[in-house]
């Protein structure tokens, strides 16, 4: 029997290699699938019984290939980049729970060579006590981030929650993997709803200042004349009525750890100054004191906008457009990769359906959301499915005749429609907003879900309209920027 660690000879530095090499036949022999990579992540081997088991033609089309692109929830990249073993864990792949083993392997200098991964099992009905146990635990744990991210400063986002798996996805995930192991200022470049903020915690959370504070600060919700005290902080007494104690700005805040400056490109010229030299000299001078306070923070900024046009026409200084893009991470609109959309709508309902019956989609209602444009991107996505979800009754499936019903635009050729869904099949060849058939839940719904889908909707088509200009498409709307984004929040809340 071949082995992946033919190629290696002499003795091992550590324990682990030996180990490995002394276990591997059994494992290999008794597990339901096996596989190694080399120290990139990149697949080296793989048994004949893992590559039927992920559904593969044969064991050689995928040497080479990464192991996120084959196995997207793979781990090994972190058993790679961390040296530590991951001996037990649940892998979902497609529709199948596999419970792996994974170990890394050594070269004779003692550096990582690679990984190793057993299927210990692909059936889990044996562990269904223990995965249900897992499960509720699992659900227990994302409710408890969710509640201590509200009050403290700590992420509740990690790698894995930014989902998708098409080559530009991998290539984002790749970039946050880089710049999480290096203390540099990170760039990070999306539309509205991409994920900036999913993945800048995430980075934080892989990074060497996980332990400290991440704090983050929307430049474009806070009104100008505040913009300097939430920044840098104000000292005692520094203006008539001010506190007596100092006021702590984001930056004391985020002190060890990491600063995330989201919609930074809405700063205004003299706060970026002021941004450019605390970054520059890395202390800061808090309002109304001359006392200088050195800061230890790694700041990860983000923006919709056009950032180089925006140097070109002298809104954004060039230094500091230089300073913070030393590692720039550009996340592409959803609708540039609607191979991404079955995968995360799958995420997506488990999320909403927390607590509740799962709710499934159909693949014509998933082909149906791939030709939406998708202006708000993922937030929108959530937003429909929501809403899907609440039309349908907690229903277990979602078909195309659901979601006609809540996507906001355009005519949707019938043609897409699931064949056995009697509302689609009576319905005209082509459905125009506003001429939806009537539902089953009669015309009259609450005025509370009413109001708020019309809100989402105007929001939604005011940012498409404005090209995800935030300030203009609350002047738009005719309410203030701050309001705009309140309204913007509970959307994201509430999906
Ligand atoms: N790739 C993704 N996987 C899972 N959820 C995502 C992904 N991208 C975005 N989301 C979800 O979409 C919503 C918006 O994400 P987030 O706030 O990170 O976007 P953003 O780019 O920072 O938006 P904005 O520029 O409007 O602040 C959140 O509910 C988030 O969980």
């Amino acid at each position: 029997m071949t082995t992946p660690f033919e190629s290696h000879s002499g003795s091992a530095r550590g324990l682990t290699r030996e180990l490995i090499e002394i276990v591997f036949p059994m494992f290999e022999q008794a597990s339901a699938g096996a596989i190694a990579v080399d120290k990139n992540s990149r697949i080296t081997w793989i048994n004949s019984r893992y590559a039927r088991l992920l559904g593969l033609a044969d064991t050689h089309g995928v040497i080479g290939r990464s192991v996120l692109s084959v196995i997207p929830n793979s781990r090994m990249p972190e058993v790679v980049d961390s040296g530590r073993p991951l001996l037990l864990d649940i892998m979902e792949y497609h529709t199948q729970q596999l419970v792996v083993t994974r170990l890394p392997f050594f070269n004779d200098d003692g550096q990582i060579s690679g990984a190793v991964a057993f299927v210990l099992f692909d059936d889990l009905q044996p562990l269904t006590p223990l995965v249900s146990k897992y499960r509720s635990l699992h659900k227990d744990l994302l409710a408890a981030r969710r509640a201590l991210a509200k009050t403290g400063r700590s992420t509740r986002y990690q790698l894995g929650d930014f989902i998708g798996a098409s080559p530009a996805v991998l290539e984002v995930k790749r970039r946050t993997r880089l710049a999480a192991g290096r203390d540099i200022p990170v760039l990070m470049l999306g539309e509205t709803g991409t994920g900036k903020e999913v993945l800048a915690q995430s980075l934080h959370a892989l990074s060497a200042r996980m332990e400290g504070p991440f704090v983050g600060v929307n430049v474009a919700a806070i009104p100008e004349n505040l913009l300097e005290a939430e920044f840098f902080g104000v000292a005692p007494g520094a203006f008539t009525g001010a506190d007596k104690r100092m006021r702590e700005g984001k930056f004391q805040r985020a002190q060890g750890g990491t600063l995330f400056l989201d919609e930074v490109g809405d700063m205004p010229l003299g706060l970026q100054a002021k941004l450019l030299r605390a970054l520059q000299e890395r202390e800061i001078e808090p309002l109304g004191s001359n006392q200088i306070i050195p800061i230890d923070v790694r700041v990860i900024a983000a923006t919709s906008r056009d950032l180089t046009a925006m140097v070109a026409d002298g809104r954004f200084r060039s230094d500091l457009y230089y300073r913070l893009n030393v590692l720039e991470i550009q996340i592409p609109p959803l609708r540039e990769r609607p191979a991404d959309i079955g995968i995360l709508c799958e995420f997506l309902l488990e999320d909403i359906c927390s607590g509740q019956a799962r709710t499934e989609i159909t693949d014509q209602a998933v082909a149906l959301l791939a030709q939406h444009h998708w202006p708000g991107n993922v937030r929108e996505l959530r937003n429909v499915l929501e809403r899907a979800f609440t039309l349908s009754e907690g229903a277990e499936v979602l078909d195309v005749a659901t979601l006609q019903r809540v996507l906001p635009d355009a005519a949707v050729p019938i043609a897409q429609a699931d064949k056995p869904d009697s509302v689609a099949a009576n319905a005209p060849a082509v459905i125009l907003p506003g001429h939806e058939p009537p539902t089953e839940l009669g015309t009259v719904r609450p005025l509370a879900v009413v109001l708020a889908e019309a809100e989402a909707e105007a929001i939604t088509a005011a940012l498409a309209q404005c090209n995800n200009n935030r300030s203009q498409a609350a002047r738009l709307l005719g309410v203030s920027r701050s309001v705009f984004y309140e309204k913007l929040a509970k959307l994201s809340c509430l999906s």
